[in-house]
């Protein structure tokens, strides 16, 4: 897949001279409802034999016109993003800066200015989709814009039950520790690359160590809780459990961490970059009496992970 970075107004020179399928959307997930468009427009691509290319943004477009208490949290930050819209097919994607001033175009300038200049012969999105101001930057209001220069294919809702598909619905569920909703929305289990790092070793002297992983401040995690997970190291996948939390029945005053026992594993692994896969949702976290009380807990929390990774 061929990334391009670009800025409004952009650069003629770093864009192929060439038609393509054109998907558009932030994609913060790239969920079920993503895929969605990004089938469709991969199948478009393949009618019309040109190449399926990507318009997305380099940060959410929500910063530029609010600003989020604290830190804004993506479901995929932009590595993460563009690796899921690789491994659906996409072969050029194109990643614009989010800025004032191209939030500022009006629909038919940035019809005019930014699609044409990527040579769209159709355009696909969600229904939902906007490129501006909400009230007429619509899906529907597309084609008008487009004055016959291209196609537009809208992508109708999935819903799953009755809630929409949406990466806002999927932060509220990975908020409130529900991973089969995020897994179900997302088509795939979530996941949270990091590094590990060194924490307090008290775990190996209560039989469970704990691998503590580094993750991206931008990326946001699950509730806390406790987690069946697999850890990929290098290129293996290991089963084991997860705790997120602030160690309650230690006293620590520390920052949330994510802290991963493996089953059945005896290495030695602080500085590799590691990705967690978050299966299920085992328990909350609890204020134990005591050290054994945590253990007898761990040792329970073991069997149930390992029965439901088998
Ligand atoms: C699966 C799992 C569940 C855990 N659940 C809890 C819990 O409910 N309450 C708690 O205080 N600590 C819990 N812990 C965290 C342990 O207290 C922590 O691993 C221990 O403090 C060792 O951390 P350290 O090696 O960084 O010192 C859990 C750890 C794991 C791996
Ligand atoms: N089964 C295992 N699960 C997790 N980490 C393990 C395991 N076996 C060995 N380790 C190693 O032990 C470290 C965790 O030990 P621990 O005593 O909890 O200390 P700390 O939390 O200070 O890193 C991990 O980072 C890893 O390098």
């Amino acid at each position: 897949m061929e990334v391009i970075k670009l800025r409004y107004p952009f650069d003629q020179t770093l864009i192929p001279d060439r038609p393509s399928v054109l998907a558009m959307g932030f994609f913060d997930g790239v969920h079920r409802g993503h895929q969605a468009v990004l089938q469709r427009a991969a199948a478009q691509a393949q009618v019309h034999q040109v190449p399926l290319a990507v318009l997305t943004y380099d940060k959410f477009p929500g910063l530029v016109y609010e600003s989020f208490p604290g830190r804004f949290q993506y479901l995929t930050p932009l590595d993460q993003k563009l690796a899921q819209l690789e491994r659906l097919g996409v072969e050029i994607a194109y990643v614009v800066s989010f800025t004032s001033r191209l939030s500022q175009l009006s629909p038919q300038q940035f019809v005019d200015e930014c699609l044409m200049a990527l040579n769209p012969v159709e355009v696909v999105a969600g229904f939902d989709h906007t490129y501006g101001d909400k009230t007429v930057a619509t899906m529907t209001n597309l084609p008008q814009y487009a004055a016959g220069r291209f196609a537009v294919n809208v992508v109708e809702q999935l819903s799953a039950t009755k809630q929409k598909v949406s990466s806002t619905a999927i932060r509220q569920a990975l908020d409130q520790g529900d991973l089969a909703m995020v897994n179900d929305y997302l088509g795939r289990p979530y996941t949270t690359p990091g590094t590990i790092v060194h924490g307090f070793a008290r775990g190996r002297t209560i039989g469970f160590p704990t691998a503590n992983v580094q993750w991206a401040v931008d990326q946001r995690i699950p509730a806390i809780g406790v987690y069946a997970v697999r850890l990929k190291v290098g290129k293996t996948w290991y089963p084991g459990m997860a705790s997120v939390g602030h160690n309650v029945t230690f006293g620590d005053d520390n920052q949330k961490t994510i802290e991963v026992n493996l089953f059945d594993f005896h290495d030695q692994i602080y500085g590799e970059n590691v990705v967690v896969e978050w299966i299920a949702h085992l328990r909350g976290e609890v204020k134990f009496d005591g050290v054994d009380e945590l253990i007898t807990q761990l040792q329970q929390d073991e069997q149930t992970a390992r029965e439901i990774l088998k």
